[in-house]
């Protein structure tokens, strides 16, 4: 890759740390904070790495594809590129036992849900009492732990320091307390590099996450600053840029080619979304792009689903006809197992009582909730969660229900479901089932996405053979997890290529060639009449991160009727 770096950047690239590179979308904060590391690696004794902390596992990926671009094999052998919540298990796990005197547990999200379901009263505040008191961590409090470490043993402090001298640490804007005690622990002893953008701090719902964060960071550790805001490598035409920074300033927008708005009837959706993405394809094609990458973005996981169905079917658009376009969903594997649980709940409803069948699928409901909130979190979510696992006891007492929907289930339940052995149709009529109080629209969109972890064939033969034994499916939810966790390891390696659909949150830190942003007419909307101003402000910034994920081109849908205006 041809780099060349400006005054600015080659300014960072030189100076010692402490350093903060403050720089806006495809500025060359990434690129440059790679460079840095490679610079610094001469330095670095036998056994020595450079340590770069990122947030998610898909954050990691990317910059390990990034570093094949930029760093030899050799030089890559000496970067370790890690998720704050993997570094700090490490920590917890190797020198755990000081904290407390007991080796340290870990408690996995599942277990976590389980013990949270069964506890009454503040959650969070359990969690600190089982770390502090018995050694049982959830992944929530791995980041504080492993700071008490770092920051209360000379020892500790010092082999690390003595292992990663160099910490680098991606999208700074969006660390929470706990990892930004951990970061200063660690900056005690090793040089620090810090990348931050804080337009692009998409996560704001959770409230660990201070927008003041760059502001300690400057009382702290008084960081050289260098600001790359007036560099765009990603897209250097500017259009796109252009129009996004307007779109978050609410400045009038800028006439590019590069970004166009289209809208749609509500009757036209499906086949101008079609549409949009064939053109998109061809557009980028006559720009003499010979396999170019398109990524469709929508602000929700359920229209993410919708989008996926519409591409996966025939169209006809202007007298001309469509066909399906092949394309990949970087979705969210967690909510789709919780969600296909529920599914195979309902399977094994013949093997049970009414009051155990239904009460197992409310629960599986529940965790689908608490999946959805732990990505997510929210307090729609969290409510809902608590609203299935008392509508599960209460089908567990043989009580009426309050929620349309498990009122409908308890109705189907009664009735009883009758599978007929044919493991594809009956999974379609279990999961019907789920539908069929229009409240879980969301949790049967994820269920469809089974298809995804490749392991449809899987569940298939395993559901057949217990078929096969003794004429129902028995604990069908057993061989559906196994099958789902198999599934999940595989989807987590693929690189999507060609056509992919993510949501807006899940394109952070990518880029592709072009870029179809999609508001539904219903679902997905990019702004509420009943906005907050931080909410307006918020959904100004996650458009920006949407729009300037394209080096070329970006295509808006919008609706055409009640759609808010971009800017005022
Ligand atoms: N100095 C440079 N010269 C040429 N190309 C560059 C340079 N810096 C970055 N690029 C390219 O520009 C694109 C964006 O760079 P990079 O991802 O580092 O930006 P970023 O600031 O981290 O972006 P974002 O905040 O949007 O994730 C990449 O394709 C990268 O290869």
């Amino acid at each position: 890759m041809e780099v060349q770096l400006s005054k600015i950047a080659q300014g960072a690239l030189n100076y010692d740390c402490p350093v903060l590179v403050l720089g806006g979308p495809g500025s060359g904060k990434t690129t440059l904070s790679l460079l840095k590391a490679q610079a610094m690696l001469p330095d670095l004794k036998p056994g020595q790495e450079v340590l770069f902390l990122s947030f998610s596992r898909a954050a990691v990926r990317q910059v390990e594809i990034r570093c094949r671009d930029i760093l030899r094999s050799d030089e890559r052998q000496q970067i370790a590129v890690r998720t704050y919540h993997a570094f700090a298990m490490e920590i917890l796990r190797t020198h755990g036992k000081l904290l407390t005197g007991r080796s340290p547990r870990i408690i996995y999200p599942g277990q976590e849900n389980l013990a949270k379901a069964a506890f009454e009263g503040d959650w969070e505040s359990e969690t600190e009492r089982l770390a502090h008191e018995e050694g049982r961590y959830v992944f929530s409090q791995f980041a504080a732990a492993a700071a008490q470490l770092v920051a209360g043993s000379t020892s500790i402090g010092s082999l690390l320091a003595n292992k990663y001298p160099v910490v680098i640490l991606d999208e700074f804007q969006d660390t929470d307390d706990s990892q930004w005690n951990l970061v200063k622990a660690l900056s005690t002893r090793s040089k620090t590099v810090f990348m931050a953008d804080p337009d692009q701090r998409i996560f704001d719902y959770d409230s660990r996450v201070d927008p003041e964060r760059l502001n300690h960071l400057r009382a702290h550790l008084h960081p050289a600053e260098f600001d790359l805001s007036g560099e765009n490598h990603r897209s250097p035409g500017g259009g796109i840029l252009r129009y996004a920074d307007a779109v978050l300033a609410n400045r009038p927008l800028p006439d590019t080619q590069d970004v166009t708005t289209r809208s749609y009837w509500p009757n036209g959706f499906d086949s101008t979304v079609h549409a949009g993405v064939v053109w998109m394809f061809s557009s980028l094609r006559k720009k003499g792009i010979t396999h170019p990458s398109v990524v469709v973005l929508a602000r929700t996981n359920s229209l993410v689903g919708k989008l996926s169905s519409i591409l996966s079917n025939e169209h006809s658009f202007n007298g001309r006809t469509l066909n399906p376009v092949d394309h990949d969903v970087l979705w969210d594997a967690d909510l789709t197992a919780a969600a296909a649980l529920a599914v195979a709940s309902i399977l094994e409803w013949p093997s049970h009582s009414p009051e155990v069948a239904l009460g197992q699928t409310l629960d599986c409901i529940a965790d689908y909730f608490e999946a959805k909130n732990a990505t997510n979190a929210s307090k729609s979510a969290r409510q809902t969660t608590e609203r299935y696992r008392i509508a599960a006891e209460r089908a567990r007492k043989g009580e009426s229900q309050r929620l349309t929907s498990a009122r409908a289930l308890g109705a189907a339940c009664e009735r009883s479901f009758i599978p007929q052995g044919d493991p594809s149709s009956d999974w379609r009529s279990a999961r019907d089932l789920l539908g069929t109080g229009n409240d879980l629209a969301d949790l049967v969109t994820n269920a469809k996405f089974v298809r995804l972890f490749r392991a449809t064939d899987e569940i298939g033969s395993r559901l057949a053979e217990a078929w096969d034994l003794d004429g129902s499916y028995g604990n069908a939810i057993t061989p559906v997890r196994r099958a789902l966790e198999a599934g999940r390891l595989q989807s987590d390696q693929r690189n999507p290529q060609g056509c992919v659909l993510m949501t807006i949150h899940k394109a952070k830190g990518k880029e592709f060639d072009g870029v179809l942003l999609v508001e539904g007419q219903y679902q997905g909307s990019f702004f509420r009449e009943t906005d907050t101003s931080a909410q307006r402000t918020s959904a100004r910034r996650l458009l920006r991160v949407g729009i300037t994920r394209a080096r070329h081109q970006v295509v808006i849908l919008r609706p055409q009727q009640g759609a808010i205006p971009l800017v005022d």
